[in-house]
């Protein structure tokens, strides 16, 4: 059963809005901002380029304030970067000197929690991820989708829980993408992370998302919002793909995504 809405939430969001302020001008890229998330959520934002996705996992991670209203997480306002929150971009940041193992003992060093424990689940995850056989391997050696397996290890090994995930599979190809899709969703649901992902593949959205939440753009507000509903939640994004009820659901994205384009034409 869902909490009651008195419990904190993982990921709260009240009211935010967030203004870009330069010399010259002030941009609104997000406006009036309502979200609840609940601790082992996986929720997915979609909308046009520049509605301001990436500024509101910005804001989650800490890394911006917001001009107004609360971001909190387990109830308690975010006021800059934390352990708790692990952040993974398209791009994978690997550094092609550093063997596999140590990008991923890296982010340890960095949060300064590298202990022979912290590395010996550093090392658990990579074989999870089935990358112990190339832990010693330089990241030239590897594939997109491992290096991008390798990202997520290195995200998880510092124990967040909570992961913001901004579009992670849009460089890959699609075979790849589909597979990382897989691996990705289980290895989130076994550790019982919150999840928030940001794509531009609709179908990817409604395979891997509890809900998604659709984006209007000048200024980025949640236009609305789709359950998804069981089975289709609760199968791999591979096969969630097949189930009776997919078509509908994408075809619903798909008309709401249309409504939001169209209001921002000519802008
Ligand atoms: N640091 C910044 N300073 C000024 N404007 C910014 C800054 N970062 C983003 N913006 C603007 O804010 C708006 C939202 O940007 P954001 O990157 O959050 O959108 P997005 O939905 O993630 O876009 P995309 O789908 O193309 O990645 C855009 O108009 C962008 O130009």
């Amino acid at each position: 059963m869902k909490q009651i809405s008195s419990t904190p939430a993982k990921i709260e969001l009240g009211h935010v809005t967030h203004l870009y302020l330069s010399t010259t001008r002030a941009f609104m890229a997000v406006q009036d901002i309502n979200l609840r998330v609940e601790e082992g959520d996986f929720i997915c934002l979609v909308g046009p380029s520049g509605c301001g996705k990436t500024t509101l996992l910005s804001l989650i991670a800490g890394l911006e304030k917001p001009t107004a209203g609360k971001v909190r997480i387990d109830g308690r306002e975010v006021s800059g970067t934390s352990r708790q929150v692990g952040y993974m971009l398209q791009q994978d940041y690997l550094f092609n000197w550093r063997s596999i193992e140590d990008n991923v003992f890296l982010g340890l060093d960095i949060q300064g929690i590298r202990t022979k424990e912290t590395e010996e689940y550093a090392l658990h995850l990579l074989d999870e991820m089935e990358l112990s056989d190339v832990r010693k391997s330089s990241p030239q050696q590897l594939s997109g989708g491992m290096r991008q397996r390798v990202a997520l290890v290195r995200t998880l090994a510092c124990q967040p829980d909570v992961l913001l995930l901004d579009e992670p599979f849009s460089a890959l190809d699609y075979q790849t993408k589909l597979k990382l899709e897989d691996l990705i969703f289980s290895t989130l649901r076994r550790h019982k992370k919150t999840a928030v992902l940001v794509t531009h593949d609709l179908s990817e959205s409604i395979a891997m998302g509890d809900r998604v939440y659709i984006f209007s753009r000048n200024p980025g507000r949640i236009n609305s919002e789709i359950v998804v509903p069981s089975p289709i939640r609760d199968a791999l994004p591979f096969d969630a793909r097949n189930h009776d009820g997919f078509q509908d659901l994408f075809h619903r994205v798909w008309k709401e995504m249309e409504v939001v384009s169209d209001a921002t034409k000519g802008n």
